[in-house]
């Protein structure tokens, strides 16, 4: 057995061919190089330093489509935690997609994109007062409630007709990691179906004289392969809606659709998901004899994660029990191995040559920042060297940190060979900046 079949779900940089799915569309080998948005990445790492993400803009746009396309009628909520970058709102406003903020401050990003309120639509398990303030007074178009207190708050902050949807938790199992699985019982979010709590926060709206019931929601957490997950949610919705003893109008399946972060692993199966939600939708509706809700999803990870590409320079490479390949970010920009055990493929840019299995870790004082175990790299890798890192637009610029006081990389938009930052690379000047 090769060393390749050895270790088969991870990147080999050595190979002269792209892994499937994992890059930006139109990504390609150009001698050593690789080309993104029409842009060699050393010439990008040259201009904009590392680490940084790219982000090529027609991917992102050409998903968001897909979505809009596959499903014609629905309403396409962008899930605005996942990549929240005013720039990537507009793009998403101008697509014809609806924004999800999950605070005050991602309304503000929304807000400086100019995305209309009338798209708009507010989550979180705890909305601060602060939250539904400016969402009221900013007329964010429906707000999610999560809780028997948040419902009595905004009824009394609210002073005419908001809409609002209710989060309910249908306790489904949808065999992702438990960090991210939120459609079962034992999580935080959401009013439970089957302890009849998600019934009672219908009442409870109802009676409110400020708020409108205009839709249910439930999502079943993130990176979600299987289609007949959702089903079974609108199987479990539609009962509920026909339990309600109101017009329920909208109903709201979430996100999660998966994205693929290592070679073999399969994309989302869009027109899978449209085929048998929308049936289980009609079929459902037509038994229970109510009216079928418009139908909203609220995709993040699937538009954007395979249209971000991580820029890593190589700082040392020790020789211990195991290879280690140092580079100059860390658990700052990337902390999901860290926190969900994610993994994820590298490839050195520059060079081909023999692989070896290696470790790549960060600059970050944790034992634990490591951002890709025993991958493939040439064997002679070595300190100056370019790493790309696919798969990295999503949850990547959304999750970094500070920690050790390492400024956040840049995201460079990169189309049609043309490369502009959308966020810019943080300064010492921006860190001190918050110091008494
Ligand atoms: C309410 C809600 N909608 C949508 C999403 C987007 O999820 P994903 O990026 O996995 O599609 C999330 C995050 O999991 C969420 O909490
Ligand atoms: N942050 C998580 C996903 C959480 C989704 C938001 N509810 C990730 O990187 O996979």
């Amino acid at each position: 057995m090769t060393l390749a079949e050895l270790l088969p779900s991870t990147g080999c940089s050595t190979e002269p061919v792209l892994e499937d799915g994992l890059w930006p569309d139109g990504t390609r080998i150009a001698g050593q190089d690789l080309v993104i948005g029409g842009l060699p990445v050393t010439q990008l790492a040259a201009r904009f330093g590392t680490p940084c993400q790219v982000l090529d803009e027609q991917t992102v746009r050409s998903r968001a489509r897909a979505f809009l396309a596959a499903l014609p009628g629905a309403e396409v909520v962008f899930a605005g935690k996942s990549l929240p970058c005013p720039e990537v709102y507009r793009w998403m406003a101008q697509e014809g997609l609806s924004l999800d903020v999950s605070s005050a401050g991602e309304l503000a990003l929304a807000r400086a994109a100019g995305f209309p309120a009338t798209r708009m639509v507010m989550h979180g398990n705890v909305k601060t007062a602060e939250d539904l303030k400016a969402a009221l007074e900013h007329g964010v178009s429906r707000i999610v409630v999560d809780s028997f207190d948040e419902i009595a708050q905004l009824g009394a902050l609210a002073t005419r007709g908001q809409e609002v949807m209710i989060r309910v938790t249908p306790g489904i199992d949808a065999h992702t990691h438990a960090k991210i699985a939120t459609g079962v019982e034992d999580q935080k979010f959401g009013f439970s179906l089957a302890s009849g709590a998600a019934l009672e926060a219908v009442l409870r709206v109802v009676e409110q004289p400020s708020l409108r019931l205009v839709g249910l929601h439930c999502h079943l957490g993130s990176q979600i392969r299987l289609v007949a997950s959702y089903e079974e949610a609108v199987r479990r919705m539609v009962r509920l809606i026909a339990s309600c003893g109101t017009r329920i109008e909208q109903l709201d399946l979430g996100g999660g659709f998966c994205a693929p972060y290592l070679r073999g692993d399969s994309d989302f199966d869009l027109a899978g998901f449209a085929h048998r939600v929308l049936g289980a939708l009609n079929y459902e509706c037509a038994l229970h004899r109510v009216p079928p809700p418009r139908l909203l999803v609220e995709p993040g990870r699937s538009i954007v994660a395979n249209a971000g590409v991580t820029l890593y320079r190589v700082c040392a490479v020790k020789e211990s029990v195991r290879t280690f390949v140092a580079v100059d970010g860390g658990m700052s920009d990337n902390p999901r191995p860290a926190l969900y055990g994610a993994k994820y493929a590298v490839r050195l840019v520059g060079r081909g040559g023999k692989p070896k299995p290696v470790t790549v870790v960060g600059r970050h004082c944790e034992a634990g920042d490591v951002l890709a175990e025993d991958v493939l790299l040439p064997r002679d890798v070595h300190a100056g060297d370019l790493l790309a890192v696919p798969a990295t637009g999503a949850y990547h610029h959304a999750l970094a940190s500070n920690y050790n006081q390492v400024c956040r990389p840049p995201v460079i938009a990169v189309k049609d060979g043309v490369a502009r930052p959308i966020v810019r690379r943080e300064t010492e000047e921006d860190l001190l900046r918050r110091y008494v």
